[in-house]
């Protein structure tokens, strides 16, 4: 029977990957969602949240089914004022056994700060795009991977995991659309270093399924679908749409914010990320599982726009009559 169009590339691409593509089969109805509103969300809201307040919010999301929520940054607070309470906001969640409560180091001092605090998985955050690389953290893309290793190496000491991102992956905001052999060097190098995922972020949310498929034929070609995630910024409205493109892909990992908060304070425009509730909303629908109880996760949407005095920007939050409506 002719292959279906539309899963053609999933096909290609996986078809390097034999051995691995036994795994992605088995697990092609589970999605896990990283939930990035705590950190991604509030680290661009204009108004800073008391460290209370986001230890409830990360407190009500540790009861919706989630099992990754990031937490925090552990970033300098000159540079990122709004996680300038990261250890307070860490040691005080509730650690619910079973989640992963990742954060964000950018240098060994972060990561040394991340570890007094307690934390197990950190990630590290690099770019395709020399000119937001150093918008965004001080130096070129390739010297961000410098100041990883140290990091990698410390994290295998002390037995944390490590994530990786790659920024501006379809295009920067200072430089414009973004080749993909620029991602897939970050990401290779990422992989090589011994990231155990790499999210690969639109962080601007240019891309459309055309780009993100033209990135993903290469990257997806570079590093196994399963060590991929996604992280779509919904600025020009395609987020769901380029999920769904990574689905075709074989990957099975979705960053996304609740109600849609957030995104890179040095990423001019950028908007928040695709809204958790619209993702949960999309997968289920497609048969897909996620383990997340949709209508406790939009009490947590609506409790957190309350506190930020801010209409939800999930779709489905604001049209959400109860979980009696069909998906
Ligand atoms: C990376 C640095 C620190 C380099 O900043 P720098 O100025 O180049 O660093 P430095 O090593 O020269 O140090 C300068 C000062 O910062 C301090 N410092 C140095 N490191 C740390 C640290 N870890 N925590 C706290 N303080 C730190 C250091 O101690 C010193 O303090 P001083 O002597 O002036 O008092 C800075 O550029 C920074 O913090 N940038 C913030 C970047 C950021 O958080 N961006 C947003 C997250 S990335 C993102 O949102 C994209 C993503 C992940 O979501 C995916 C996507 O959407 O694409």
């Amino acid at each position: 029977m002719p292959m279906p169009r539309i899963l053609l590339p999933a096909y290609r691409s996986l078809a390097s990957f034999t051995a691995k593509r036994t795994a992605v089969t088995s697990q092609s109805n589970q999605v896990r969602i990283v939930e990035v509103g705590p950190r991604d969300g509030l680290q661009n809201e204009a108004k800073i949240l008391p460290a209370a307040t986001k230890i409830e919010l990360i407190d009500r999301l540790s009861e919706t089914g989630l099992t990754t929520i990031e937490a925090t940054s552990f970033v300098s607070s000159k540079w990122v004022p709004q996680m300038g309470d990261n250890s307070e906001v860490f040691r005080g969640i509730r650690k619910v056994p079973g989640i992963n409560y990742p954060v964000l180091t950018p240098n060994l001092k972060g990561f040394e700060s991340a570890l007094a605090a307690g934390a197990e998985e950190v990630a590290v955050f690099g770019a395709a795009s020399d000119a937001f690389s150093l918008k965004n953290v001080n130096c070129t893309a390739a010297e961000a991977i410098e100041r990883f290793k140290p990091v990698l190496k410390a994290s295998q000491k002390h037995g944390v995991r490590v994530r990786g991102y790659v920024s501006t992956i379809v295009g920067c905001p200072y430089e414009g659309a973004v080749a993909p052999s620029a991602v897939v060097r970050v990401v290779e190098a990422l992989y090589e270093m011994g990231c155990y995922e790499i999210s690969l972020g639109d962080t601007i949310g240019v891309g459309t399924p055309g780009s993100m498929r033209r990135m993903l034929d290469e990257v997806a070609r570079a590093v196994p679908a399963e060590n991929l995630a996604v992280h779509c910024h919904d600025t020009y409205g395609q987020a769901l749409s380029n999920i769904l493109v990574s689905l075709e892909y074989g990957i099975r990992v979705v960053d996304s914010s609740v109600s849609g908060l957030g995104g890179c304070p040095y990423a001019r425009g950028a908007s928040g990320n695709a809204a958790t509730e619209d993702v949960v909303y999309m997968l289920h629908g497609m048969g897909l599982n996620t383990g997340v109880n949709l209508d406790k996760l939009i009490q947590v949407g609506r409790y957190i726009c309350t506190e930020l005095g801010r209409p939800s920007e999930s779709k489905v939050n604001r049209a959400w009559k109860g979980p009696a409506v069909k998906q």
